[in-house]
């Protein structure tokens, strides 16, 4: 039998993304999510394809017990670590410096890179290393590779990427702009060009990945040219929890004048920023929703409306960078689904060629597809994301050397 599945693996700080898919048909046989890892009651949901969810509430304490779930999940539908079927593990590794700029089987060596990694990205390396070693202890016949968030921007032009600050400590302490989301970009602006019929590499887009975290990029004839996020996922777009953009003074302040300790900013920014800051909700389905009942509507729309203000700024400022845009492409949870989000971030910029059709725009679907008007200078779309089908792809690619068309 011929190998042709990849399980891929996202372990975020709390919660295990899985899919398990098969490179020869493009099927997934299976996909699945822990929730809250480590508080009282976490939840399982695992669904095999075409049959029924199965739902489990229970204490998973961490990564090494939740990866165990996982396993014992798709033991029960015949699809196991140990199935011939299986080629390889690819994991997300959100932070993977200046060196990792392609996927990568992992080793020791590697192993240890992910780790000298850790301080600049707390909250995500430590996930991803506690995901692959316990999936290592687990299945240690199997190649397991790592793709990484930020290999898409390391295409940055030098004065993209640094900070104007002195060479010597951003040099010594590894302080430049990294980018993250990387998978997402570049799968979303290859197909936004092939949306149009044209080639990635003669195709300039810029890309709104917005999800709980979000992030814009240009990208110029294929190559990642700036993006919004920087040294950490803070940087850059308004999200659900976390600021970005901020003047740094705001935290000399919060120390002086509010005796805050840099932990507690770094919570504050990361965590009770953004959309649950401004409003108390960090789901936009509720920002949208209390904006036209809610009895505190006002609120909710000053976060909608800083929200959009931001992504206007950095499409403006992404039409500089790129001199002549082709597409501006829509992606991830808010960017997909949030029609008035869409409208209001193209709202001004007319001057700049871009539009959206209402009723294009309103539209549901569950493919790529436009919704500017069929003059309009500058295509605007949406193009559902697919980090797993990406991460499964590289994955797939280096362990066997066979892309998915030669499977
Ligand atoms: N129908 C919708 N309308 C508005 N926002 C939505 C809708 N569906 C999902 N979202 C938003 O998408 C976000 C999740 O996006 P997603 O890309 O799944 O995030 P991530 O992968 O970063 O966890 C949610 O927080 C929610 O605000
Ligand atoms: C890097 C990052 O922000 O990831 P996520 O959107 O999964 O939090
Ligand atoms: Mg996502």
């Amino acid at each position: 039998m011929r190998a042709t599945r990849v399980l891929v693996l996202n372990s975020g700080s709390s919660s295990v993304k899985y899919q398990l898919l098969d490179m020869a048909d493009g099927s997934r046989p299976a996909t699945g999510l822990i929730e809250r890892i480590g508080e009282r009651t976490s939840r399982l949901r695992h669904t095999p394809a075409g049959r029924p969810s199965r739902e489990r509430e229970e204490p998973v304490a961490d990564h090494e017990t939740a990866l165990k779930a996982v396993a014992e999940e798709l033991d029960r539908d015949g699809l196991g670590l140990d199935s011939p079927e299986l080629a390889a593990i690819g994991h997300r590794v959100v932070h993977g410096g200046r060196r990792f700029t392609e996927p990568t089987v992992i080793d020791d060596a590697v192993l240890a890179e992910i780790e000298r990694l850790v301080p600049v990205a707390p909250l995500h390396n430590p996930a991803n290393l506690a995901g692959i070693r316990t999936a290592v202890a687990l299945a240690p016949h199997l190649p397991q590779v790592a793709v990484f968030d930020t290999a898409f921007h390391t295409t940055m032009p030098e004065y993209a990427a640094r900070y104007a600050i002195d060479t010597a400590v951003a040099d010594a302490h590894r302080v430049r702009r990294y980018g993250f989301h990387g998978t997402s970009h570049a799968y979303v602006s290859r197909k936004a060009a092939e949306l149009l019929g044209r080639k990635p590499s003669e195709t300039n887009v810029i890309v709104l990945h917005l999800g709980n975290g979000a992030s814009a990029s240009a990208v110029a004839r294929g190559r990642c040219v700036d993006t919004s996020m920087g040294l950490t996922p803070l940087e850059g777009l308004v999200m659900g929890t976390r600021s970005g953009d901020v003047d740094p003074a705001v935290v000399f302040h919060l120390t002086r004048v509010a005796g805050m300790s840099v932990d507690e900013i770094d919570v504050l920014l990361n965590k009770r920023s953004g959309l649950l800051g401004l409003c108390g909700d960090n789901d936009m389905r509720e920002v949208l929703r209390r904006m036209e009942h809610g009895p505190d509507a006002e609120a909710a729309r000053l976060a909608f409306d800083v929200y959009v203000h931001r992504l206007r700024k950095y499409i403006g400022a992404y039409h500089a960078v790129l001199g002549r845009v082709d597409v501006v492409a829509f992606t991830a949870g808010v960017g997909e689904n949030a029609a008035p989000v869409r409208e209001a971030a193209v709202t001004g910029l007319e001057g700049l060629g871009l539009a959206v059709d209402p009723e294009r725009n309103a539209a549901r679907g569950d493919g790529p597809r436009l919704i500017s008007p069929p003059t309009a200078r500058v295509a605007v779309a949406v193009i559902p994301t697919d980090e797993e089908l990406e991460i499964a792809t590289q994955t797939y690619a280096l362990v066997t050397g066979r892309t998915t068309d030669e499977t």
